[in-house]
C-alpha cells in the first residue's frame, strides 16, 4: 500500500458558515472522514499545516508548505494538499519551482463547495486527488473536476463552477475518469534521479496590469520598493511609447537600478510573442525579459523564486528563461 501525507491548508473545502460567511473550519482528519474509502488502497496521514482562505495565502506560507514536505519526503510515496481555490495556482506554481525533479507527485486540490455541503465538489475532487498521489510519477500538479494539471499550468478561470481550472497553453496531463487515471500528457512527468529543493523566495515582485492612458510614474514607486516587476501588457505583448504615455524610459531607469522587468500579456490563452510588433521589439531593446507563454501564477511567481537565488539581473534573467518541466514553450 502506498504511504501518502495530506497536508490541509483550509479553503472553501474545508469552510463552514461563520458570522461572516465562510469560514476554514473544518480540520484535516474530518476532511478525510469523508472520503474513507480511499483507505482500501493507500494509507494516509494528514496534517494541519494552516488554516486559511487562500486569499491569505503569502510567500511564507509556501515555503512553509514546502519545507515540511523536503522534511518528510522519504517517508511517504506521495502528497496531497487540500488548498482554496483563489491562489491555488500560485501555490502550484510555487511548489514547482521550489520542489524540482521530484521522484513522488505532491498533488493539490480544493473545492468549490465545502465538503460537508450536499453538492459538494469536494469528495470527488479529494478523491481524485489522493487516487491520482498514488500514481509513479513525480512533480507537482493540480487535480480539480477530474483533470490533472501541470503546477505551472493551471489557472482558475472560473469563480463557481465545478470546472474551475483549466490547463493554460499546455495539454492536459491526466484525466480522473470513475478512478482510473486516463494518461493524456505522461512523457512530461517520469521520476527523475534525485529531488532539487530550494526554498528561497524574495515575495518583492510587483505586478502591474497595463490600461490605456496608464501614467509612467507609477514605475517611480515601483523602482523604489521592489526587486522585480511583471507587466502585463496586451495581446502579443507590447509597452506604450507615444508622447507623455511612454513607459520606456521609467522602465529603463528600473532595468538600470538592476531591476528584473518581466513582459506578459493580459490574454490568458496562446501567450505573448514580443518580437511580433514595434509596441513589442522596442520593449524588448530597453530590455525586458519576455514570459512567452507562461501562465501569470508561474511568472510572478518564478521571478520571485530566481530572485531568492540571485541578485544579480543576469543571472535572474537566466533562471527566469531556464524553462522547469514545460512551465514555458518558446
Ligand atoms: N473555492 C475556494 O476555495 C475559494 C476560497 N475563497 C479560497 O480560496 O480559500
Amino acid at each position: 500500500m502506498k504511504k501518502i501525507l495530506m497536508i490541509a491548508t483550509g479553503g472553501t473545502i474545508a469552510s463552514a458558515k461563520g458570522k461572516e460567511g465562510l469560514t476554514p473550519s473544518v480540520a484535516a482528519s474530518t476532511l478525510l472522514d469523508y472520503v474513507s474509502e480511499v483507505k482500501s488502497y493507500c494509507s494516509i496521514e494528514t496534517f494541519q499545516i494552516l488554516n486559511i482562505d487562500s486569499t491569505n495565502m503569502k510567500p511564507e506560507y509556501w515555503v512553509k508548505i514546502a519545507e515540511y514536505i523536503i522534511k518528510n519526503y522519504y517517508n511517504y510515496d506521495g502528497f496531497v494538499i487540500t488548498h482554496g481555490t483563489d491562489t491555488m495556482a500560485y501555490t502550484s506554481a510555487a511548489l514547482s519551482y521550489m520542489l524540482q525533479n521530484l521522484n513522488k507527485p505532491v498533488v493539490i486540490t480544493g473545492a468549490q463547495k465545502p465538503i460537508s455541503e450536499k453538492d459538494t465538489d469536494g469528495v470527488k475532487n479529494l478523491i481524485d486527488a489522493i487516487r491520482f498521489s498514488c500514481e509513479d510519477v513525480g512533480g507537482v500538479f493540480v487535480v480539480f473536476d477530474g483533470k490533472v494539471i501541470l503546477g505551472t499550468r493551471a489557472t482558475k478561470l472560473r469563480t463557481r463552477s465545478y470546472n474551475a481550472f483549466e490547463s493554460i497553453n499546455y495539454p492536459y496531463i491526466a484525466f480522473i475518469k470513475d478512478g482510473d487515471v486516463v494518461y493524456n500528457k505522461g512523457d512530461v512527468i517520469k521520476k527523475s534521479e534525485k529531488p532539487n529543493f530550494n526554498t528561497s523566495i524574495s515575495s518583492k515582485v510587483f505586478l502591474l496590469k497595463l490600461i490605456p492612458g496608464i501614467e509612467p510614474d507609477i514605475l517611480d514607486f515601483i523602482k523604489d520598493r521592489y526587486e522585480g516587476l511583471i507587466i502585463e501588457s496586451y495581446g502579443s505583448g507590447g509597452i506604450p511609447f507615444e508622447d507623455d504615455k511612454n513607459l520606456l524610459p521609467k522602465i529603463k531607469e528600473l532595468v538600470d537600478k538592476g531591476i528584473a522587468v518581466v513582459v506578459t500579456t493580459q490574454v490568458i490563452l496562446e501567450g505573448s510573442d514580443l518580437s511580433l510588433y514595434e509596441v513589442g521589439q522596442k520593449a524588448l531593446k530597453t530590455p525586458v525579459i519576455p514570459a512567452f507563454d507562461m501562465t501569470r501564477e508561474a511568472a510572478v511567481v518564478k521571478l520571485m523564486w530566481a530572485l531568492g537565488q540571485s541578485k544579480e539581473l543576469n543571472k535572474v534573467k537566466e533562471i527566469f528563461l531556464t524553462p522547469v518541466k514545460d512551465d514555458f514553450i518558446y
